[in-house]
């Protein structure tokens, strides 16, 4: 058996199309461009992909963007001037600091990031937001994982009633995974790293989700027969050699679906950016007018 490639750029094209329809309805209701920023502290590798996908995405749908690249020795001051500035600037609807911020302010993280004002919170990463999505209020969402959601709805594959796993507890990816699968009626688990028995686990799983930052780590004896099997992981693991969380080669021939890495959810981060960009200058918007 091998299982169904579900391609991202499918998906992105979507959802992309959808949102530059939205830029369009904007542009000619409120003679008004969305716009985005993106807060670069200094330099990371690994940011540049991220940063250059956006950026041509933006373009592509004529969103208006910044990307602000701060020196790397930036104090926690610096950065909150500079996000004050972009709260009350009426060009920018959307706001995004790229992490992981350097190790000198790494421990303020959580004080920079409710500084932004939570409707211009693109990457739904404000308590605000979190907790409405908590709640069943699903406002400004984070990117990443509403991507798999909207891939999962696209493609067809019913969530409701489905068991569902997650392997991670960030608060990017596993935390807010799961309070969107929960509220789409999956029955959800979270593992981590101090889970006992984790194939056991994985193992009921009809939708696996991996999001550990380890090359490799689902390996096909994790996983059901058919499941379907969504892979989170970035992990480079040479200049120009990026892999998954899931050995892609084995679980390919037992899952019933799998998303590659390139190509897979990554680059419906992006389009789920756009999409929460468009929706953040419309509820802006609508509380002006
Ligand atoms: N505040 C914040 N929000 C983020 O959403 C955020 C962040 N910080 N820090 C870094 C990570 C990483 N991330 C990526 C998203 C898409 C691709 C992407 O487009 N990937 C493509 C291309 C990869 C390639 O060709 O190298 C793919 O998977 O096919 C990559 C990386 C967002 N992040």
């Amino acid at each position: 058996m091998t299982a169904k490639l579900l391609e991202g750029k499918i998906f992105a094209a979507a959802i992309k199309a959808e949102a530059k329809k939205q830029v369009e309805s904007l542009q000619q209701e409120f003679k008004v461009t969305p716009g985005l920023a993106v807060i670069i502290v200094g330099e990371n590798p690994a940011s540049k992909v991220y940063v250059a996908n956006k950026h041509r995405s933006c373009e592509e749908l004529g969103i208006y963007s910044e990307v602000i690249e701060m020196p790397i020795d930036s104090t926690k001051a610096m950065l909150l001037a500079q996000i004050d500035e972009l709260n009350h600037n009426c060009k920018i609807h959307g706001i995004l600091v790229q992490l992981p911020l350097p190790p000198h302010i790494h421990t303020d993280e959580a004080e920079i990031l409710d500084f932004i004002d939570p409707d211009k919170d693109v990457d739904g990463f404000h308590p605000i937001n979190v907790g409405k999505l908590a709640t069943g209020q699903e406002h400004l969402v984070p990117c990443t994982p509403m991507g798999c959601i909207k891939m999962l709805e696209l493609a067809g594959i019913e969530i409701a009633g489905k068991n569902a796993v997650i392997i991670g507890r960030s608060n990017i990816v596993g935390k807010p995974m799961f309070h969107l699968l929960l509220a789409r009626d999956a029955t959800v688990t979270v593992c981590h790293s101090r889970t006992k028995n984790l194939a056991a686990i994985t193992k009921q799983a009809d939708i696996l989700v991996a999001a550990v930052g380890r090359p490799h780590f689902v390996t096909a004896d994790m996983v059901k027969p058919g499941a379907v099997v969504i892979d989170v992981g970035i992990n480079r693991i040479a200049p120009k050699k990026l892999v998954g969380d899931v050995d892609f080669e084995a679980v390919k021939s037992v899952a019933g679906a799998i998303t590659p890495v390139p190509g897979g959810v990554g680059l419906l981060t992006i389009a789920i950016l756009m999409h929460n960009t468009v929706k953040a200058a419309r509820l802006q918007l609508s509380k002006t007018i």
